[in-house]
């Protein structure tokens, strides 16, 4: 295992994100955001966007996950090999992008994605993946984190209410060791976070319940409301 990965193992890493439009769409707010998170207890943070990137990295000293997303459909979470070298460029440690199957839109499948960074880079690579043979695939080419992040959101999988566990647990028990399971996705409690831990995932993943305080103040307000 990556020397980077191996001290995530049993701890919580926080996605620091905010969508186009809105108001804490602004590198530095984020890296405040990170730097809050640390203080929390993050073991490291995922931020989205260059610029995020290299600030969240200038605000913190623990690991930073890089992804790009560039547009809202298909592959779009670091969708190209230019996305990645530009992602690691940016200063990110860690490098996530998308681990689903789908046609990219560079034309690249995502195994000569992953070859033709390898040749450039030896940092550890992060798969957002969406089903067990996504997962498997990302594993067998060496991929060092295996993340359920898109679990739910393309045809593979139904959008479970709360995190994917019965994915987690079928990942832990075939993925081969050496690849970190990551639990991310619709985490959004303490318990579901812990749920991820007993159902197998090495490190969880946590963003919207942490982070992004317009989904937090309408889960509140739907309660109040009595909605
Ligand atoms: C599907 C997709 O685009 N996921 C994105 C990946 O970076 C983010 O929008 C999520 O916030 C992140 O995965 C964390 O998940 P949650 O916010 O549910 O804790």
């Amino acid at each position: 295992m990556h020397p980077l990965i191996q001290p995530l193992a049993s701890t919580l890493i926080v996605s620091c994100q905010a969508y186009p439009g809105e108001p804490m769409r602004d590198p530095r707010t984020m890296a405040q955001v990170a730097a809050a998170v640390e203080e929390g207890g993050a073991s490291a943070v995922r931020a989205q966007g260059l610029e995020d990137i290299a600030q969240v990295k200038a605000a913190v000293s623990v690991p930073v996950i890089g992804i790009w997303k560039d547009g809202d459909a298909g592959v779009f979470i670091t969708p190209t090999l230019e996305h990645c070298l530009a992602v690691i460029d940016a200063g990110a440690d860690i490098l996530a992008l998308d681990g689903t199957q789908r046609p990219r839109p560079d034309g690249l499948s995502f195994a000569q994605t992953v070859e033709k960074i390898r040749a450039r880079w030896d940092g550890p690579i992060m798969a957002d993946t969406d089903s067990v043979a996504s997962a498997l695939l990302a594993a067998e080419l060496g991929v060092d984190l295996i993340g359920t992040t898109l679990a739910g959101y393309t045809a593979k999988r139904p959008t479970t209410d709360g995190p994917d566990l019965e994915l987690l647990r079928e990942l832990a028990g075939s993925l081969p060791e050496g690849s970190a399971l990551i639990a991310e996705g619709r985490v959004h409690t303490p318990a579901q976070a812990a749920a991820c831990r007993e159902a197998g995932a090495f490190a969880v993943v946590v963003g919207t319940a942490i982070t992004h305080p317009t989904s937090i103040t309408r889960w509140f307000d739907a309660a109040v409301r009595g909605v």
